[in-house]
């Protein structure tokens, strides 16, 4: 057994904010959590015994704290070259132009292998645990993902894309058939559960149709398929702005997640991302199929023409988590993430256009606390993946940063004032920075340190 004692900041249940000081979390040897003792639980003392005959017993000191690892379900980590630039173009665009182009690169597996080592190790020190990654419509390049996250010890769910539409994507960078995009999904399965059990903190494949608008009807429905047959995760982007939007339904007559339901690629395990214009009966689709939204709010307000009604969804029963979108979204970071999704939930509540009476401005009841959207970074990553991750709790794995409050870099004080624990909590997440996060530990190891 592992211990680590400190004060933990989770949120068990969605915006339910649980602090409990100095606990003692007991972890086995594969990095899940057995127990975790509160100062007056019986056996406290005892572990605390226990725990401090242990060399690598890890306490914490006045003003550090656990918080959960953070779960990032939408990343394309080929577009971490690309990060901050170009932003001011239309997502069409902005895919033809820089995206692609990029992409294509990604055949050179140097190349990639160098850009993914890099981003994960920038996931890594923002405490970012789990990741749901995009990776390019090139097989080796995605198997190469997947083996720096098992390496480097990040719990990584990866997508080899689907792309092979032949009026919507580009000649130079697309799947050269849909049989052959779905033999190359069906062998990137094979390949990534072969390599899987070399890793405790888990790797994952995930099948990656990039959007309906770049995928034929056959790769679609051969996607579904598969995942019928594998049983594993899914991932797509869904409504994500008017254009996409509007293309799905020119095309079927129907609605992104109609579609999406009908050629089985909406299943329990399934993730997809910015989802703006869905309304309530798509949301009943999600609900009925077990699928989750990764709400990505930086890139939203970019190239998503509006702003996810989070509160009213999460309300329906909608699941849910946050993603950075890099590089729609400019920062690897999910703390930044939970700052823009409390700021443009406030802008959707209020509205933006002054000429508008106050009645008609915004949408009412809108607005999410910033614990909400903590909860949608580490309780509701989980939920929406369904692995056991993003809280403190027996059966979950021990995923944690270390956050400093008293950090020579960036030190977070209150002056006396504001000392109670959601106040530390609020203030850890509207002014921590990278210098604040002092370790990253993934399914019990550490990953991540600054000395
Ligand atoms: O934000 C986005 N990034 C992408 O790479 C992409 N591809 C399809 N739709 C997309 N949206």
């Amino acid at each position: 057994m592992k211990y680590f004692k400190g004060s933990i900041f989770h949120t068990p249940i969605h915006g339910e904010l649980i602090f409990i000081e100095e606990a003692l979390i007991e972890v086995d040897e594969k990095g899940n959590i057995q127990s975790v003792f509160q100062p007056d639980d019986q056996h406290y003392q005892e572990k605390l015994e226990i725990a401090k005959t242990d060399v690598d017993f890890v306490e914490l000191s006045k003003g550090q704290y656990f918080l959960p690892g953070f779960v990032d379900l939408h990343v394309h980590a080929p577009q971490w070259p690309q990060a901050g630039v170009a932003l001011d173009e239309p997502l069409n665009h902005w895919l033809d132009e820089c995206t692609f182009p990029l992409e294509a690169k990604y055949e050179d597996v140097d190349f990639a292998k160098r850009v993914y080592q890099d981003l994960v190790d920038h996931l890594l020190s923002r405490g970012t645990t789990t990741v749901l990654y995009f990776a390019t419509a090139h097989l080796e390049a995605s198997l190469a993902l997947a083996k720096i996250c098992g390496e480097t010890g990040q719990r990584a769910l990866v997508g080899k894309v689907v792309m092979d539409h032949p009026e919507m994507t580009p000649t130079y960078y697309r799947d050269q058939s849909a049989e052959r995009a779905l033999a190359d999904t069906e062998q990137f399965i094979h390949e990534v559960q072969q390599m899987a059990p070399a890793y405790q903190q888990g790797i994952y494949p995930v099948i990656t149709p990039r959007f309906v608008p770049s995928c034929t009807d056959e790769s679609l429905a051969g996607l579904g398929e598969l995942a019928r047959q594998y049983d594993v995760h899914v991932q797509s982007h869904c409504s994500e702005g008017q254009w996409a939007h509007d293309h799905v339904i020119e095309r079927f007559g129907k609605r992104d997640t109609e579609v999406l339901r009908e050629f089985g690629l909406l299943t329990e395990k399934s993730v997809m991302a910015h989802c703006n214009f869905i309304d309530e009966h798509d949301g009943d689709i999600f609900i009925e199929t077990g699928t989750a939204v990764a709400h990505c709010p930086i890139s939203n307000a970019y190239f998503a023409n509006g702003v996810l009604p989070v509160k009213h969804l999460k309300e329906q029963g909608v699941e849910m988590g946050l993603g950075t979108d890099i590089s729609g979204g400019f920062s690897p970071s999910l703390w930044d993430n939970i700052k823009q999704a409390v700021m443009s939930s406030r802008m959707l509540e209020d509205g933006v256009d002054v000429t508008l009476p106050p009645s008609v401005r915004g949408v009412e009841a809108s607005r999410i606390s910033v614990i909400e959207a903590f909860s949608l970074a580490t309780q509701g990553g989980g939920e929406a993946l369904s692995l056991p991750i993003g809280v403190f709790a027996p059966g979950y794995t021990f995923d944690a940063q270390v956050l400093d409050m008293t950090a020579q870099a960036n030190q977070i004080t209150g002056y006396g004032v504001f000392n109670q624990p959601e106040a530390q909590l609020q203030k850890l997440l509207y002014l921590a920075t990278p210098e604040n996060i002092k370790q990253v530990w993934v399914q019990g190891q550490l990953v991540h340190h600054k000395s």
